[in-house]
């Protein structure tokens, strides 16, 4: 039986995800470079710095490691600024009760996002307390598809990996809990999360029971 779970926030919780594309297709842009919906689901849980690296291989022109730092912070000002208003409304359907179906089962709870706005998200959102532990991205040295940051969660929530499941909306997310050695639920489009264990639409879609043996 698993005894932990840990998630995702971005675009599984919360549709923030929404909120990434947007500020990074106005940075894409003004650098002349094309950005669209295909090319954000590579970026979906790669980190701020990682991503930018992704977008700025399509432009013309080169960058300098300050000049990196700047558009970086550009953008997530403008991110800052699009999540500025969110609020309990703002919580995907079905995130709520698998939060307390999960609690219900005696399941840890963690986080794993590489976002460094996780915990304003979180506490926006008015779920902090649902957490048994929260991964500070800062302390990250590799991210997703890497596993540290499951890892992390699992030695944290004092559980071993094959006794955790993760939940994820990204490529490289899944990748991430995959390698951790953990059983993936993927959250999205089961075309595009090939390598998660069982694949839902939502977290409206979410049965803990499932899970719990796998
Ligand atoms: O820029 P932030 O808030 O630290 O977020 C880093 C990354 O966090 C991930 O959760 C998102 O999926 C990515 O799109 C984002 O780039
Ligand atoms: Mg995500």
């Amino acid at each position: 039986m698993k005894k932990a779970v840990i998630f995702d926030l971005d675009g599984v919780i919360t549709d923030t995800a929404r909120y990434h594309y947007l500020a990074w297709k106005r940075l894409a842009e003004g650098e002349g470079v094309h950005f669209d919906e295909a090319a954000n689901e590579h970026l979906k849980g790669i980190d701020r710095m990682g991503s930018l690296d992704l977008i700025l291989a399509s432009s013309p022109r080169s960058y300098t490691a300050d000049e990196k730092l700047a558009l970086a912070t550009q953008k997530n000002e403008h991110y800052k600024e699009l999540i500025a208003t969110m609020s309990p409304a703002d919580l995907l359907p079905g995130a709520v009760q698998a939060l307390i179906d999960c609690r219900a089962a005696g399941l840890r709870i963690g986080l794993a996002s590489v976002s460094r706005n996780a915990f304003t998200v979180l506490a926006s959102l008015g779920i902090t307390d649902k957490f048994d532990y929260v991964v500070d991205a800062a302390t990250i040295a590799q991210g997703k598809p890497d596993p540290e940051i499951f890892l992390a969660a699992a030695t944290a929530l004092g559980v071993a990996p094959e006794d955790c499941f993760g939940v994820e909306d990204a490529v490289a997310g899944v990748a991430s809990i995959k390698s951790a050695g953990m059983y993936a639920v993927g959250v999205g489009d089961p075309q595009v999360l090939r390598q998660a264990d069982v694949v839902i639409p939502s977290l409206a879609q979410f049965r803990l029971a499932d899970y719990l043996a796998a």
